[in-house]
């Protein structure tokens, strides 16, 4: 039998690679993390001694190590070089484009079903419900066209350096758009492109589109692409690490007509921030009523309120982590301002369920079992329902929360200040949702609505967020409509006591319709699509017929990317070109039919055609 040398990794019993006919021994194990961490200490021949002489950590049911210790070192030396190569080969599937999968066809069985693209006034094209879109839906599954390690960089570069990375950045995206199959460069290349970007277009084209992925990057998606922005959305955008896709779930009862929205500045609160970024990299100057201000003077009113809702956290960043000890009264008092400004701001996504979460925390760190199931319960039907069951976060905290019911972690002494020895294990099954409410926020309402400043009454959160446009918005709202727990059914489920399971946010009651961001969504049907659709391409100046597909509509914002290809059947070729720009061919006849201009905008109809 012809000898093998197999290589082993310890921590595993998978075996790395076998290596046919080695020059000596049989059976060597390497124990390549170790090796690893030895590599740079140890000179080649102390490494062969320690291959040679089996170190003491080795455990003892580890098979005996081979002699051959240049050989060994050797195989040692490739074996590294391999997985380093394999570590290569693993980053680059991670960014490969994976849109052409099989699994792609099954990503959008909901389009025209559950939502259609129509024409959003101000905003370019966006996408609506056509039937009734329950919270927690899943609207859309998506798979990346592309992916990139980090958000390019804006072209506000002030030196030449700086306009030679933007450059070099917008090469690196050609690459990927040169590598990709001829429908995904199209729906690449006629997404909407943010204009600012002349000299780069693929930026300008990422920019535009572009949405955070996890662990990091960023990536562009056909679909999800097709939804507009709101700071206050009906629908929130997340990604799958484990499955490397997004999906979008409906984070508020979406009524026909009403346009599906997500917030493309995933959580950052600071409305400067947001606004600044929505500008830079999307293109465009918010001016929702929610959180950005449509006046100057409703501008000062969001500030003053964001000013005051970012110190409702305060209690919660890790470095001041131990207040939430010494002023736990405050936090929940917090965390109850921070629920209600949610809800008056109309915000029904991760963000809200987040407050559900510090709640949860806070109340653990106070050791207070019952109020802590009720809220984590809260943060994990909301946070399902924003980001859907499959989300590590949601597995998580489904999980911590079995951990924590069945642990008797939870000690007397260091239970809430101001709340009785009977407090705790309080029967809360006879309450109606107003006691129950009451009881669960208790800590917090011992002072609700404290000002920063320990002002009683002044209630500057209240005045801030009642005078407000948005309030007015919906005057036939009651407090009732403010309150969110009715989540859950009364009786048992409300003490979290019973299976998460039991739990459901379907008995969520939606706010009255209307139109997301004062845009007006206006319903197109298919015959005024296709009309619409023959006015951009003449205003193109491109001759021939609308393409029927209305996903590859001409870009409805920037519109720097030409139309070229009208014809259903012309076949054609995208190629990126080494200056970071592209060419259009058509392959039948071999004409070049558009190119790019490095100087200009993005791509020309070649006059000459
Ligand atoms: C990812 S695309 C969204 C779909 C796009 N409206 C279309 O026509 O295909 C992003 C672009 O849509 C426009 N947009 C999205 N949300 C907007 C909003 N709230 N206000 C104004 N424009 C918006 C901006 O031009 C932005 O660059």
């Amino acid at each position: 039998m012809a000898s093998q040398l197999q290589i082993h990794d310890l921590n595993t019993p998978a075996i790395l690679s076998i290596v046919p006919n080695p020059p000596s021994n049989n059976r060597i194990v390497i124990l390549i993390d170790d090796m690893e961490n030895q590599q740079n200490k140890l000179t080649p021949d102390e490494m062969i001694e320690v291959l040679v002489s089996r170190p003491a950590s080795l455990p003892a049911t580890m098979p005996p190590l081979g002699r051959d210790g240049a050989f060994l070192l050797q195989l040692f030396m490739v074996q590294s070089k391999m997985k380093a190569a394999k570590q290569k080969a693993d980053e680059a599937e991670a960014l490969r484009p994976l849109y052409e999968t099989s699994e792609y066809n099954l990503t959008h069985p909901n389009r025209d079903i559950l939502y259609k693209q129509v024409n959003i006034p101000g905003c370019g094209k966006g996408l609506v419900a056509k039937q009734v879109i329950a919270r927690g839906t899943m609207i859309i599954m998506d798979l990346p066209l592309l992916r990139l390690k980090t958000a390019p960089c804006d072209n506000s570069y002030t030196t030449d350096e700086g306009e030679k990375a933007y450059l070099a950045e917008n090469q690196e995206i050609a690459k990927q758009v040169k590598e990709m199959g001829k429908h995904e460069q199209r729906t690449f290349l006629l997404l909407p492109k943010y204009d600012k970007s002349k000299k780069a277009p693929f930026i300008g084209i990422v920019n535009a589109n572009a949405l955070p992925v996890e662990p990091t990057g960023v990536a562009v998606f056909p679909e999800i692409s097709k939804l507009n922005h709101a700071c206050a959305p009906t629908a929130e955008y997340s990604f799958n690490t484990t499955t490397g896709e997004a999906r979008v779930y409906a984070v508020q009862h979406i009524e026909p007509g009403q346009e599906i929205t997500i917030d493309y500045t995933l959580y950052r609160w600071d409305h400067e921030l947001r606004r600044t970024g929505l500008t830079n990299c999307f293109g465009f100057f918010c001016k929702c009523d929610y959180i950005c201000g449509t006046t100057d003077a409703g501008l000062q009113a969001h500030k003053q309120m964001w000013n005051h809702f970012a110190s409702l956290d305060q209690y919660l960043v890790p470095e001041t982590a131990g207040f939430m000890l010494k002023f736990g009264e405050e936090a929940m008092n917090n965390m109850y301002t921070r629920k209600n400004m949610c809800q008056m701001m109309n915000i029904w996504d991760s963000r809200a369920a987040g407050t559900f979460f510090h709640a949860w925390q806070i109340c653990l760190a106070h050791r207070d079992l019952q109020r802590a199931q009720c809220f984590g319960v809260r943060a994990l039907v909301n946070f399902r329902d924003c980001l859907g069951e499959e989300h590590l976060t949601v597995k998580i905290m489904q999980q911590r929360l079995k951990e924590y019911a069945s642990e008797a972690i939870f000690e007397k002494e260091s239970y809430w200040k101001g709340t009785t020895p009977e407090d705790e294990n309080f029967d809360t099954s006879g309450l109606t949702a107003k006691e129950f409410h009451d009881w669960l926020w208790y800590p917090g309402l011992l002072k609700l609505m404290l000002t920063p400043d320990g002002t009683p009454g002044s209630a500057l959160a209240w005045w801030t967020v009642a005078n407000i446009p948005w309030r007015h918005n919906y005057p036939e709202l009651t407090e009732a409509d403010f309150d969110f727990f009715h989540l859950l059914p009364t009786g048992e489920a409300e003490t979290g006591e019973n299976e998460l399971e039991g739990s459901t946010a379907r008995s969520y009651s939606p706010r009255p319709a209307s139109t997301v961001e004062g845009s007006e969504a206006t319903l197109v049907d298919a015959e005024n699509e296709e009309e619409r659709l023959a006015e951009d391409i003449a205003v193109l100046e491109v001759s021939g017929g609308g393409d029927k597909d209305s996903d590859v509509g001409p870009a409805a914002h920037g519109g720097a990317i030409d139309l070229v290809q009208t014809e259903k059947d012309l076949e054609y070729q995208v190629t990126a070109r080494e200056d970071g720009n592209i060419a259009v061919a058509d392959t039948k006849l071999g004409n070049l039919m558009a190119e790019g201009d490095a100087k200009g905008a993005g791509l020309h109809v070649n006059e000459n055609e």
